[in-house]
């Protein structure tokens, strides 16, 4: 492998990782990058998303640059905003927030949005904006509360993981499902391999 298709993910979302895996990429290295997602005033869901993929990748990208034996690399990150309407809702990290955000939740559609970013070794930085739309049942107050003891929710955009048991709540979804779970990978791959990032020179026929 050339040290230009080195990779970096810049994140410490396990569901990232496991995503790019599904999509038979390995990351050379998982760098998380650290940043504020405090929204700014009025901002806009997509435009949080967006920005802040970006400030990731940056903050990755300096990092690396702090290092003695630095080398460029592609450096891949992404973010995850769950709203309703113009209305962003937390990262769910208390009881108090999974049971708000799922009451918001309840017998509606809302949206999915992440940005993802690649900067190339040469410095080039690319960004996508991908929208879902989903549609949850509506959720009795029982069944909040038996998922809300699950602990799935926690750390999640809107309080919920599709991947698991929160998956039976959605009636409809219209767009990328993977990018629900935090890393849109055709959207993903297609950014990699438009900038020269050789995504498909590790799938081998013992994958089952
Ligand atoms: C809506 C939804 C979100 N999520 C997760 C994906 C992200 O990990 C998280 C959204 O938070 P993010 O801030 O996008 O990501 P993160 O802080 O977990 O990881 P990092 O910034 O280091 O990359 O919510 C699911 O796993 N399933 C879902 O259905």
């Amino acid at each position: 492998m050339s040290i230009l298709q080195k990779l970096v993910l810049a994140s410490g979302s396990p569901r990232r990782i496991e995503l790019l895996q599904q999509a038979g990429i390995e990351p050379d290295r998982v760098l998380p990058a650290d940043v504020d997602e405090t929204p700014q005033r009025a901002e806009h869901p997509r435009s949080l998303a967006k920005r802040l993929s970006k400030d990731k990748a940056e903050k990755a990208l300096a990092s690396l640059k702090s290092e003695e034996d630095y080398a460029p690399a592609f450096i891949l990150a992404a973010d995850t905003v769950v709203a309703v309407g113009r209305r962003i809702l937390p990262k769910a990290e208390t009881i108090d927030d999974a049971i708000n955000c799922l009451g918001l939740l309840s017998g509606r559609s809302h949206r999915v949005y992440s940005g993802v970013c690649l900067i190339t070794p040469g410095g080039k930085l690319r960004q996508r904006l991908v929208e879902t739309r989903v549609r949850f049942k509506r959720l009795p107050r029982e069944e909040i509360d038996a998922y809300v003891a699950s602990g799935e929710w926690r750390g999640k955009a809107g309080g919920y993981a599709v991947q698991g048991l929160a998956g039976s709540f959605v009636v409809k979804l219209v767009g990328s499902y993977t990018n629900v779970v935090g890393l849109p990978l055709y959207e993903s791959v297609a950014l990699l391999s438009g900038e020269g990032f050789k995504a498909h020179q590790n799938w081998h026929a013992s994958r089952s």
